[in-house]
């Protein structure tokens, strides 16, 4: 039997990392951010001075990626790329525009996909992102799709990029969210959408606390807990 998956799939701003990350803890679970992955991914070609629409190229960056995960005293998980702490670099809002032009590229998904398979260990695995429910684990125990409108995903980012200290500008978050949700949306490959058996949850008006009570209700329900 392999280990059990749970999968967290959304659009950006939704809130698949906090849950994600509460449940992985209060499982005492292995936690997948595969966003992390394709946001390394972009940043190494920015580093490598590889163009991101140099598909052969990128590819080959996203084949032989360097990265690890580590979690700091606190337990915040750092990414680290060649054993540098790229962490706060790949969560600007251009390491999210760069990671979502590298990964509508089809040989950027196969590339990563066996290492994001990797993490499904025991005691089992919370994986966060666009399409785990759909290609990376089809046969996921539970799946849920965080959603909420643009308007409120785009508030919560510039919160959060304002408390660290960024520099940022509220009606450009909801472009930059909107065209990010195109993209993701639009693409041929692993598009953005809810799998079958996904159970969806808009947090537009719900606040984090009763998002993880939703969530954890479903995960009793199965036994997982
Ligand atoms: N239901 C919610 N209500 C209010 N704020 C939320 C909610 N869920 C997440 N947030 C906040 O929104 C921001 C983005 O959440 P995050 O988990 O990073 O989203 P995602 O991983 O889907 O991009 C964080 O600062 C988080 O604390
Ligand atoms: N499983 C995944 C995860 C992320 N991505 C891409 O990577 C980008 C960054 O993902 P993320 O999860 O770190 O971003 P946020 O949702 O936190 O903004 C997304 O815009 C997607 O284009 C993907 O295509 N597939």
């Amino acid at each position: 039997m392999p280990a059990p998956v749970i999968t967290v799939d959304g659009p950006s701003g939704a809130g698949k990392g906090t849950i994600s990350h509460m449940l992985s803890e209060h499982l005492a679970w292995r936690f997948l951010d595969s966003g992390a992955l394709y946001r390394v991914t972009g940043q190494a070609c920015l580093l490598e001075g590889v163009a991101l629409a140099d598909s052969a190229a990128v590819t080959q960056v996203a084949r032989h990626l360097d990265v690890d995960f580590k979690a700091d005293p606190q337990g915040e998980i750092l990414v680290f790329y060649k054993g540098q702490d790229v962490s706060r670099a790949i969560r600007s809002e251009e390491g999210g525009r760069a990671a979502s032009k590298v990964a509508a590229i089809a040989s950027v998904r196969e590339a990563l996909l066996q290492r994001q398979r990797d993490f499904r260990q025991l005691p089992g695995l919370v994986a966060d992102g666009r399409d785990m429910g759909t290609v990376v684990f089809p046969d996921a125990t539970l799946k849920f799709f965080l959603t909420a409108s643009a308007a409120e995903r785009a508030e919560r980012r510039y919160r959060q990029l304002l408390a660290k200290g960024e520099n940022v500008s509220l009606p450009r978050l909801l472009e930059d969210i909107k065209e990010r949700d195109a993209r993701d949306s639009s693409r041929s490959v692993a598009p953005l959408l809810p799998a079958e058996d996904a159970i969806v949850i808009d947090s537009t008006a719900t606040p984090i606390a009763a998002v993880f009570e939703q969530v954890m209700k479903e995960v009793t329900a199965k036994g997982l807990k």
